[in-house]
């Protein structure tokens, strides 16, 4: 079958790749003309713009957005509407909120499928997996590509109506923080603790048949093979964060507790101050009720 993909990005060329090597025709475009190049380079046809884009794309059109969540989807979505039937389906692969993704389903001419994808650059081999929200025909009109983007027929679903795809993609990146964090902490006390311990060491022996092996720990793993065991410059500063906190305000809306993913959430957030308020606040108050010592910046 056809696929036009839009956003070339790291995750895009791998929509790409994925889909030529399935077997398909890929047609793509990029408002960097580089991304471009390399998609060609790959076997897609390129495309200069929306216009060019549309018009090698035949009737049924079947398009994969990866730019961006937020303008970049609604820009591309109001250039692309115009060339848009109700017999096409438009595929939103970011990580969109949710709500969103159920506002452009309704104002969207063509069939919307949200589809959260996990997998990220380093998994490009392997394939994805894709959570896909949306009509049920439009699901099985993409089911080809699913098939070779995903990991295989196992590695993508229709988990339910529009906006059910990034739902579930949203709470996979609230465990996802935890997770992290579950292992950062483990490592910050093996590290910290009180013996001269190898980190490379223990992430490689539990990553061969501990209970708590994983993709995430085998990259822990290579955090410390490439990095060190005292990951050598790694700054104490976590980016990112959006779907984490969206994961935590609808577990507030449904009053469903996680209180690890929010404690995740925090300490990213704190990662990124310094000299806290709260902190500098205790430690005078101590003085305060106290008279104990308020250890001052030099
Ligand atoms: N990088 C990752 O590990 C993962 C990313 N995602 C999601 O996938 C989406 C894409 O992410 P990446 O590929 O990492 O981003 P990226 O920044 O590597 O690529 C985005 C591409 O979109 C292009 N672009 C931006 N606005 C455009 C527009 N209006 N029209 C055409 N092209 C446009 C940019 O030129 C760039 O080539 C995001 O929503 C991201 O959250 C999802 C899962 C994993
Ligand atoms: O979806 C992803 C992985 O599953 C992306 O890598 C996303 O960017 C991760 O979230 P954050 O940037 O908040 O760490």
């Amino acid at each position: 079958m056809q696929l036009g993909v839009i956003g070339l990005g790291r995750m895009g060329q791998i929509v790409v790749d994925r889909t030529v090597n399935g077997g398909h025709d890929v047609v793509a475009f990029d408002l960097d003309d580089d991304a471009v190049t390399t998609a060609a380079d790959a076997g897609a046809t390129p495309a200069d713009s929306i216009a060019d884009f549309v018009g090698q794309l035949g009737a049924d059109k079947r398009i994969w957005l990866m730019v961006p969540a937020g303008k970049a989807v609604d820009a591309t979505l109001n250039d692309l509407d115009p060339h848009l039937t109700e017999d096409d389906v438009v595929v939103d692969g970011g990580n969109s909120k949710f709500q969103r993704s159920v506002d452009r389903a309704d104002a969207c001419s063509a069939a919307y499928l949200d589809c959260g994808t996990s997998g990220g650059p380093a998994g490009a081999e392997v394939g994805f997996s894709l959570m896909i929200g949306g009509p049920e025909w439009a699901y099985e009109a993409l089911t080809p590509v699913f098939d070779a983007v995903a990991t295989g027929p196992d590695g993508h679903d229709r988990m339910g109506p529009s906006g059910a795809g990034h739902y579930v993609k949203m709470v996979h990146n609230g465990v996802e923080y935890a997770l992290m964090q579950a292992y950062g902490e483990g490592f910050e006390l093996l590290a910290n603790g009180r013996y001269d311990l190898d980190m490379e060491s223990i992430a490689r022996t539990w990553n061969n048949g501990a209970v708590i092996r994983s993709w995430l720990l085998e990259l822990c793993e290579e955090a410390f093979v490439e990095e060190g065991s005292d990951l050598g410059d790694v700054a104490d500063h976590v980016a990112g964060g959006s779907t984490g906190t969206w994961t935590v305000q609808e577990s507030l809306e449904q009053e469903v507790p996680v209180p690890l993913i929010y404690q995740a959430l925090a300490e990213r957030f704190d990662s990124r101050n310094e000299g806290r308020f709260s902190r500098r606040l205790a430690n005078r108050l101590r003085y305060g009720f106290g008279r104990h010592h308020v250890a001052r910046n030099e």
